[in-house]
């Protein structure tokens, strides 16, 4: 991942202007999934793409150290020898684009992906800040930031104050996204947002705008644990957002869809309206994560049926 966005000074005026046409983004939602699906070889490519964008997760509170090194084994090695060879693809050469945990697992990935001589090509993504919740006092929050960087976690996946966007505070906001990004120090960035507490796509565009105004790498959906999490709709407000900072400052914010993306349709939904939004310039893992911990499986399930022609069982896949 390379150093996308520096961040640049609170545009209240901006943020004051926005009125996100609902029934426009519902209207443009429908119309990117009534496309005709991908098929065939391309679609085999586009699932591969999706794979190398993956954040492999596990964010159990049942998480042991074993279950993260299986979870970085199935990293390194996405899709299985044989299938790449029947796909054409030389053999150990897709692999998800990081692993994601809870900071106490941190070590156990970073040594683990070490160990498989990964630790160049995997990312070690932590979570931060009071995940899910973010309901914990800013020092603490920082702190929890601070140890995980110090462990070895190239990336920081950090959620916001939610009260912060229901309640409008952007000032509040903004400060304190700022004050993760110092506590990052090399690592990256990654804004949560849990869009679905924040009550409006106003509010979704606005606090994905102030985010990337403080300086965030990435911005997110979701934690996962929200009621509602990654939907196409929110995705093409986020996306907007992130094009209209682009234009404007010229930086280049990340985005990942993350929260109940399970099967090989999504990810290719997905991977559509990024490309119809955003451009190609974001259809790369440097540019666009999908965080998932049950993804991987049903695309390997696609890829085998395209393959051999029948479908795998459900357990054969299991992992990922
Ligand atoms: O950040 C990643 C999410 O927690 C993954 O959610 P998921 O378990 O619904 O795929």
């Amino acid at each position: 991942m390379v150093v996308l966005n520096p961040g640049c000074e609170l545009d209240l005026g901006w943020l004051n202007s926005i009125h996100v046409n609902t029934a426009a983004v519902h209207q443009r939602a429908a119309n990117l999934q009534s496309r005709k699906a991908v098929k065939g070889p391309y679609q085999a490519a586009w699932l591969l793409r999706a794979v190398t964008c993956i954040d492999l997760t596990t964010l159990g509170g049942d998480d042991t150290d074993s279950n993260v090194m299986r979870l970085c084994a199935k990293a390194c090695r996405a899709v299985s020898e044989d299938m790449l060879e029947a796909l054409g693809f030389e053999a150990g050469n897709i692999q998800t684009a990081a692993v994601c945990v809870y900071p106490a697992k941190v070590p156990i990935a970073v040594a683990t992906l070490k160990k498989m001589k990964m630790e160049n090509k995997i990312n070690v993504a932590s979570v931060a800040t009071g995940f899910p919740s973010g309901q914990y006092p800013l020092e603490t929050r920082l702190a929890e930031i601070r140890w995980a960087v110090e462990k070895g976690a190239h990336e920081i996946d950090i959620v916001v104050d939610r009260s912060l966007v229901i309640n409008k505070l952007w000032v509040d906001l903004y400060q304190e996204i700022q004050k993760m990004k110092e506590a990052c120090g090399s690592a990256h960035l990654k804004t949560i947002l849990a869009v679905g507490e924040l009550g409006s796509f106003d509010n979704v565009y606005k606090a994905s705008l102030v985010a990337m105004m403080a300086g965030s790498d990435f911005i997110k959906t979701s934690t996962g644990k929200e009621a509602v999490n990654a939907t196409i709709p929110v995705g093409i407000v986020m996306c907007r957002a992130i094009k209209d900072y682009w234009t404007r400052t010229g930086y280049q914010v990340g985005f990942k869809p993350a929260g109940g993306i399970r099967t090989a349709a999504d990810s290719l939904a997905w991977l559509i309206m990024i490309k119809e939004e955003l451009g190609n310039d974001w259809l790369n893992n440097k540019m666009f994560r999908f965080g998932a911990s049950g993804l991987l499986g049903d695309i390997e399930r696609q890829l085998h049926h395209h393959i051999t022609g029948r479908y795998a069982s459900a357990t054969q896949f299991a992992m990922g």
